[in-house]
């Protein structure tokens, strides 16, 4: 065997040997407590557990009060106690192992006070603390203005609440609840919570610092079927039914506070949703209306009102795009110039109503006998010019005669019959869109002046 090992052995049976002496909180049970004189409470298990994974053996030193168990630790009369939430103020005397038991913070009060959620819950009221708690010094920490009666013990505490001499006491749910179930102070109710919740650890006096690695260690390797043993044994216990009832009222009431809040939300929306849809479709339709009239307006801005062939304008502009692709490709085009015969004796004899009529008849013809691709537009009046594209003059001339003869086997309104007079130009080399028109208009001059009702071509 070698020395070293011989060493850890030596150092082994020495720590085995060494007794700890523990205080404790007589009075706070499930936790901790002395009855009879034995340990025993949820501290008492975990020390079972503590003896069989660290090497040493343990002493309880007797305290009448938690007060008295904190003197005793402060003034190094114990190495250790087994269950104790860490503060400030214990840090200066004190060194914590990691916590190894969680359990909830409540208020109890009697059922005639509203509802507690949190400390700011408690205002003006007077809270009850047990003296030497950890909550005795965070409350005047976090809550200065907090009315504080300091109390000796829990059960103290809570017959002070039944009896009217406080209004609230906070202490941990699991001894609150065994005390009050104990005491018989069915009176009073578990009527709020508090965030801040037990961390117990054990808590070592600075000369047995170096003891803690040894039992964070022991914490380590609690499994959760001895945390849940020792847990159900110490608080499965009958919680006063007015508790547990109020505290489902609350719950039920807030759960459905908040489900009637987001129904309202929901409804909200929808009728937000419905308007925004409505407002959307409204939108939709003066969209629709206004593309409707825009386009309306385009149509307006290259038609003629009374015929809707095209205005003079739009013819123009159409010849100018035209003209160019005649002068780049050298193709031969023609212009058609149409006048209707002794129109002012048609409005003179029957009206400008059956002028206009007429007007409106003769552009039909003229539409229907035209090909696709002929533009026709109305010059003014009752003068009328197409453009013929890539057509020769004998095509364009063979056209003017189709539509002669159109005019004159239709029967126009009041059974008017009515004849008109053509001129047609072609487009030459080096041609200009004016003297192009110019010679259309000098060939249906020259018709009104052959007696009309005839087509003329200019000579090039
Ligand atoms: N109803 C109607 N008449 C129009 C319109 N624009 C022009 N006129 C008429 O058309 C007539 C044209 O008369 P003139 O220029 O003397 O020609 P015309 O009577 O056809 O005789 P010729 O052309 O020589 O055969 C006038 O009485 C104008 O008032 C129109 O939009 N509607």
């Amino acid at each position: 065997m070698s020395l070293a090992l011989l060493c850890v052995f030596g150092a082994f049976a020495q720590e085995k040997n060494q007794q700890l002496t523990f205080c404790v909180d007589p009075d706070w049970m499930p936790f901790e407590g002395v009855i009879n004189g034995q340990h025993t409470g949820i501290a008492s298990d975990y020390l079972e557990i503590f003896k069989q994974l660290t090497p040493y053996s343990f002493t309880i030193k007797p305290s009448p009060s938690w007060h008295q168990t904190i003197e005793q630790l402060q003034s190094n009369a114990c190495d250790l106690t087994l269950m104790l939430n860490r503060t400030t103020e214990r840090e200066k005397f004190l060194s914590f192992s990691m916590p190894y038991f969680f359990g909830p913070n409540v208020l109890v009060s009697k059922p005639n006070i509203p509802f507690m959620q949190g400390l700011p819950a408690i205002g003006d009221m007077t809270l009850g603390v047990v003296s030497g708690y950890r909550l005795l010094e965070e409350i005047p920490r976090n809550y200065p203005k907090m009315k504080l009666k300091i109390m000796d013990s829990e059960a103290q505490g809570l017959k002070a609440v039944e009896q009217g001499e406080i209004d609230v006491y906070a202490g941990s749910l699991y001894s609150i609840n065994l005390t009050i179930n104990q005491l018989e102070l069915e009176t009073l109710k578990i009527n709020g919570w508090i965030s801040l919740q037990d961390q117990l650890r054990i808590g070592f006096t600075k000369a047995n610092a170096h003891l803690i690695p040894a039992f964070n260690q022991a914490i380590d390797q609690i499994t959760s079927k001895q945390h849940n043993t020792i847990l159900n044994k110490w608080t499965n216990v009958k919680i006063v039914k007015q508790t547990d009832n109020t505290l489902l009222y609350y719950l039920t009431a807030s759960a459905a506070i908040i489900f009637f809040i987001f129904l309202w939300r929901s409804l909200v929306n929808m009728k937000v949703f419905a308007a925004l849809h409505d407002k959307n479709q409204e939108l939709e339709k003066i969209k629709e209306e206004l593309t409707k009239a825009n386009k309306n307006l385009e149509y307006r801005s290259f038609h003629d009102n009374l015929t809707n062939l095209y205005n003079r304008h739009y013819f123009m502009s159409t010849v100018k795009d035209h003209f160019n692709n005649v002068l780049r490709h050298q193709c031969i085009s023609a212009i058609m110039m149409i006048d209707l015969d002794f129109f002012k004796k048609i409005n003179d004899e029957h009206g400008h109503n059956v002028g206009d009529k007429v007007l409106q008849q003769f552009s039909t013809v003229l539409s229907q006998v035209l090909r696709a691709g002929d533009i026709a537009a109305r010059w003014g009046g009752e003068e009328f010019i197409v453009l013929l594209p890539k057509t020769t003059k004998v095509d364009s001339i063979a056209l003017a005669q189709r539509l002669v003869k159109a005019v004159d086997e239709t029967t126009f309104e009041l059974n008017i019959h009515l004849t008109i007079s053509v001129g047609v130009s072609q487009s030459t080399a080096n041609d200009d869109i004016a003297s192009w028109i110019e010679r259309a208009d000098i060939a249906l001059y020259q018709a009104k002046n052959e007696g009309r009702n005839c087509i003329k071509a200019f000579a090039v």
